[in-house]
């Protein structure tokens, strides 16, 4: 497991399927129980506490599942989310995921003396519920591209998911690779000069998530070019079709015949995906150790609600995720488009303008009576523009202020508000963008477009200029944006 613990070879076997998923506590979406304690189980509950892996913690006993799916991005997210769809539908043990991390090798340092195993507690309002997730197989430092390189050229791989956060995907204004960002620069020289034969011995050092990916999918190519599913689950507007586009630029890049099988072989699929998943604190740690009797370096604390659209082809086969809700659909963007105008552009809005406020968390700032009515104005003006039917707005917009006001997720502001720049652009923007052609001012998406000019202490035209060149040219709008830095919430 990792680069920094044990080593697990990632052979496929014939061995008997890997471990099923197992419940420590309440289920997903079950109801939850003793306020402000995880639920117990007795089998688990020891005075002592141990390490958390697999000998510790064996579940039903078999050994991990074959990685089959590789994912980039090992965060909080990833472990809330794709790691626990596919733990909870994985009763055959079918399905190992391979997970690297981005930036830093943290997280795989703490997963791999676990053997990949981490507690998730579902924090509702009234309770927790815990589960020892058992679908991490392999947890590497994302700079291990040999890694990956052999894990993409196994034919039995038949899925990479993406949590890699918006900034990681590193794209120009058009979509396209930013070229202009020396790392993409640098990866696609490289592409360019990709050796020939076992790109595995000699793992070419890509630094970006998206190079090291097409290097990963090349040596699948040499190796026989099975199909593959990549499947990104970050909030990006139309994130498969985006994905694609920037996957078939690089490619090209490595040369005609890695441009055609990429645009063959390769399907990108489009996801909304929804859990609100804080960072892990300390104090979250100390909770889990006292209330399971393992020491796990890397829970995750997740709210109970969770939902993952996804629209594409999976040619290699995929875990049933379906069973555990996950919706399969011809066409995600309506889905997408209600989850990053009414969720995410709240969240946006709620960290621009919450400290300056006092607040810290997205609980304390929906409790703002200025901050709830200036997200519902918001929501008033994404609605619009969203299909009357099918998405049940009323209830979705009645659930999302429950789902902020869950004080037991202490979601920060500060976190939020990284990347707010890349942020913007699929949050607000849209929306006011469709606004100002329907002849109205967008007075409410001008609030938190406000709350960013001032804090970057430039013009309003030349903030906007950054986030969409047209907007920046509306003039209405770039006035009525600058009269409002500084202006106290209405
Ligand atoms: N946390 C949530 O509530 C949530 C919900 C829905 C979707 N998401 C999506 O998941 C993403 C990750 O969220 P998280 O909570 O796991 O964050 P996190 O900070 O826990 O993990 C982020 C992961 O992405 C990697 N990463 C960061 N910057 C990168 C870069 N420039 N290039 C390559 N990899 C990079 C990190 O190393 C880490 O592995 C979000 O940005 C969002 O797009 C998050
Ligand atoms: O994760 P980010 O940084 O893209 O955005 C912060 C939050 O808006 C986001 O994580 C939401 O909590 C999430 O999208 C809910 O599903």
């Amino acid at each position: 497991m990792g680069q920094t613990a044990r080593a697990r070879p990632c052979e496929r076997t014939d061995t008997p399927p890997g471990p099923v998923s197992d419940s420590l506590g309440s289920p997903a979406r079950a109801p939850a129980t003793s306020p402000g304690r995880p639920t117990e189980d007795s089998a688990i509950v020891n005075s002592h506490v141990r390490p958390l892996n697999r000998s510790t913690h064996p579940g039903d006993g078999r050994g991990p599942a074959p990685a089959r799916i590789v994912h980039l991005g090992l965060g909080a997210f990833h472990r809330a989310h794709q790691a626990w769809y596919t733990d909870v539908v994985d009763a055959a043990g079918e399905w190992g995921i391979a997970a690297f991390t981005g930036r830093s090798p943290a997280a795989a340092e703490e997963l791999g003396p676990q053997d990949g195993l981490f507690t998730l507690v579902e924090r509702g309002g009234g309770g927790d519920g815990v589960r020892v997730v058992r679908s991490i197989v392999e947890a590497w430092d994302g700079a291990r591209v040999d890694r990956l390189v052999a894990l993409l050229a196994h034919p039995e791989t038949a899925v990479v998911t993406l949590t890699i956060t918006e900034a990681g995907y590193r794209l120009a204004a058009d979509g396209g690779p930013d070229l202009t960002d020396p790392a993409v620069a640098a990866d696609v020289a490289l592409l360019r000069a990709l050796p020939d034969g076992d790109l595995a011995a000699h793992a070419p050092a890509a630094v970006t998530a998206l190079g090291r990916l097409v290097v990963g999918l090349e040596a699948r190519r040499r190796a026989g070019g099975a199909p593959i599913a990549v499947v990104p689950c970050d909030n990006l507007a139309s994130n498969g079709r985006l994905v694609r586009a920037v996957l078939l630029r690089l490619a090209a890049e490595v040369g005609p015949e890695t441009e055609a099988w990429f645009a063959s072989d390769v399907s990108c699929v489009s996801t909304s995906v929804d859990r609100i998943t804080p960072r892990t604190t300390d104090a979250d740690r100390e909770l889990v150790r006292q209330s399971t009797g393992f020491d796990d370096a890397a829970p995750v604390i997740t709210e109970p609600f969770t939902d993952w659209v996804l629209s594409g082809d999976f040619p290699a086969g995929r875990p049933a995720w379906e069973q555990a809700g996950a919706r399969f659909v011809a066409d995600v963007e309506p889905f997408e488009r209600r989850k990053l105008w009414l969720l995410n552009g709240a969240h946006t809005l709620l960290a621009l303008l919450g400290p300056a406020r006092g607040h810290t968390t997205v609980a304390q700032a929906i409790g703002d009576p200025a901050l709830r009515a200036a997200v519902e104005r918001l929501w008033d003006e994404a609605q619009r523009h969203l299909p009357a039917e099918g998405l049940d707005l009323p209830a979705y917009r009645a659930a999302l202020v429950e789902r902020f006001e869950n004080s037991r997720i202490e979601h920060l502001l500060e976190q939020i508000l990284l990347d707010t720049d890349k942020k913007l652009v699929y949050r607000i923007v849209p929306v006011a963008v469709a606004e100002r052609a329907a002849g109205r001012d967008a007075s409410a998406c001008a609030v938190p477009v406000a709350a960013w000019v001032e804090r970057q202490g430039e013009p309003a035209v030349d903030v906007l200029e950054r986030l969409d060149p047209a907007l920046a040219q509306d003039e209405q709008f770039v006035a009525l944006v600058e009269s409002l830095v500084g202006a106290p919430v209405a």
